[in-house]
């Protein structure tokens, strides 16, 4: 018997977006289960918000194919268009209407009657700590209001996917804590979810995710998966004159990455070398002590993307 297949909200073939000669988006293929929050972890320009962009049928892919909650895209968009949510990377609400004005508003276009919206206004309102602030104009809101005005206007009509494009950007720790509180309140209630970012720690959070790079997928899967997938071992070293063994460290083939974190250097060592903590200790003094570490996704990140990539994929 074939195992049970996961109900998919998000499916890309060779997903791919040229401008002009280059190709912002190239060769993208997802898998993204429904109910889940996935992330697209990468630096800027690696084409997280180009491939948010078509995925919610705004922008045309150049080849590739897309199915987007069962609609096959571009040709499907307009059917799609009322299932999903969309919060962009800048504030794309009117600084000159009033938090209940823009609410009103985007409940309109979604073609909410005036007694639904009057409702789920005072829901979301509630919901999102801006009772106090309905009268005030969008624009004299702080960061965090103002995000979490934007996550309540994404949110009117309950869309059954919703697509975040780094959300957290322009907010302190405290509210990008409380801001993921309300995702894992919308993913139970079995909304999913696509959220971009470069923060690390966002990325941990996600159900799964793809790491990005120059328009290419580099490795996707849980954070679990992506740890026990890594192609490198993480030591940490500690002893004198860090600096000096980072240099001599970072001139050798294996490593593929050295950072120091306060009194330590925390070193990847490349799996290529079939005994690494023989290796690596080899390499220092014996005034050092090298301690093998639990990866964490930021080492994923560093063994995935850069040098390291090209290091395991010549051309
Ligand atoms: N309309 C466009 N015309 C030409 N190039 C574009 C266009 N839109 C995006 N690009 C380019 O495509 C690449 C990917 O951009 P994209 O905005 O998708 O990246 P990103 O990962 O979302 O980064 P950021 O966080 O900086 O927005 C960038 O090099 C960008 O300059």
């Amino acid at each position: 018997m074939s195992p049970i297949q996961p109900e998919l909200a998000i499916e890309t073939q060779g997903l791919s977006k040229r401008f002009q000669n280059y190709f912002a988006v190239n060769q993208l293929d997802l898998q993204i289960q429904k109910g889940t929050i996935y992330g697209f972890l990468g630096p800027n320009g690696c084409g997280k918000s180009t491939t948010i962009r078509m995925l919610t049928g705004l922008l045309t892919p150049s080849a590739g194919s897309a199915k987007v909650l069962g609609y096959q895209l571009p040709e499907q968009a307009d059917e799609l268009r009322l299932k999903i949510g969309y919060m962009t990377q800048k504030f794309s609400l009117y600084d000159n209407l009033s938090v209940l004005e823009n609410l009103d508003f985007v409940g309109q276009i979604y073609g909410l009657t005036r007694s639904a919206r009057k409702a789920r206004i005072a829901e979301l309102a509630e919901l999102y700590h801006l009772n106090d602030k309905i009268k005030v104009r969008a624009g004299a809101l702080s960061g965090g209001q103002k995000q979490r005005l934007a996550l309540a206007a994404a949110t009117m009509h309950q869309p059954q996917l919703l697509f975040l494009d780094e959300p957290t950007s322009a907010v302190d720790p405290e509210n990008r804590r409380e801001f993921w509180e309300r995702l894992f309140d919308l993913s139970d209630q079995g909304t999913t979810i696509l959220v971009s970012t470069h923060y690390m720690d966002e990325a941990e959070r996600c159900h799964a995710l793809a790491i990005l790079e120059q328009g290419q997928k580099r490795a996707d899967g849980t954070p679990k998966q992506l740890i026990a997938q890594m192609h490198a071992a993480v030591f940490e070293v500690s002893g004198d004159n860090l600096r000096q063994l980072r240099n001599a460290l970072m001139a050798r083939e294996s490593v593929i990455s050295t950072a120091q974190i306060g009194e330590r250097l925390r070193v990847l060592v490349s799996l290529d070398q079939p005994q690494p903590e023989v290796w690596l200790k080899a390499q220092v003094s014996t005034e050092h002590q090298v301690e093998q570490t639990r990866p964490s996704l930021e080492d994923v990140f560093v063994a995935n993307t850069g040098a390291a990539y090209v290091q395991r994929h010549p051309l």
